[in-house]
């Protein structure tokens, strides 16, 4: 039999579910590969996946998009690992620098800046350009709180604007894929939620994050009503952005 290609992302942020996935029968139907999510993205739109774990924003351009599982990369408030990180106070930016792996933080910053902070900014992807702040995510987020004057958390920032969680990414098909190989995958995926505390003993302790309290309190694994009303919402935002 084929296995379904799945691209996921490579973050620590992911560690729960590949966990699940790898401790668990389906692994056996499974292609894996593990990118940065703005790769995520591009390998599903472009068919060169099944099935991806893609940022919600990427989900518009997916031919046929499904969102197949009951889990999701989500925050309830505070994430930790999305940020705008600024050298003046958010009232004084004027120039933001995107991160290129990023699809949902990306908009997200520009949805925030425009209807939460009301501020008009430039937003580049020239990873040159010296701008007064800069949109960073995952891991490379690490440690870095304390390099800037203005930490801007935008999970929490989005649930001062809207009052609800966020989905940052979630996990999507381009194709029909049978009933029986979703239910096996969403049992992996409950699997390595439900063991977070043995990842954790697992993953190498990092400088300036606490992986514990990452995972298992500012992630939040589950897809709920919630989140997907604040993706309808976020995507609406985004295409009402100039
Ligand atoms: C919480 C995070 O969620 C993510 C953010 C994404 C994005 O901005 O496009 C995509 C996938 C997730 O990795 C993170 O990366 O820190």
């Amino acid at each position: 039999m084929e296995k379904i290609k799945i691209s996921a992302v490579s973050y620590t942020n992911t560690k729960p579910f590949i966990y699940g996935i790898q401790h668990s029968p389906v692994l056996e139907q499974i292609d894996l590969s593990l990118d940065i999510p703005s790769d995520c993205a591009k390998k599903l739109i472009e068919n060169q996946v099944d099935i991806g774990l893609i940022p919600v924003a990427a989900i518009p351009f997916v031919p046929n998009a499904q969102i197949i599982s009951s889990f999701c990369i989500g925050s309830i408030g505070a994430v930790n690992s999305v940020f705008i990180f600024s050298d003046v106070p958010v009232q004084e930016i004027k120039s933001v620098k995107l991160d290129p792996q990023s699809r949902t933080s990306n908009n997200l910053a520009k949805v925030l800046l425009k209807n939460h902070f009301k501020v008009g900014v430039e937003f580049t992807i020239d990873q040159y350009a010296k701008t007064d702040a800069i949109v960073l995510i995952g891991d490379r987020t690490f440690g870095r709180k304390e390099d800037f004057n203005y930490v801007y958390d935008m999970g929490q920032e989005w649930m001062q604007f809207t009052g609800l969680p966020f989905m940052y990414a979630a996990w999507v098909a381009n194709k029909p894929v049978s009933e029986a190989f979703l239910e096996e995958f969403d049992i992996a995926l409950a699997k390595g939620i439900a063991n977070i505390p043995t990842v954790i003993t697992q993953l190498p302790a990092i400088d300036g994050i606490d992986i514990s309290d990452y995972l298992l309190h500012k992630l939040n694994f589950e897809l709920t009503e919630e989140k997907l009303q604040a993706k309808d919402i976020f995507l609406k935002l985004i295409s009402q952005l100039d």
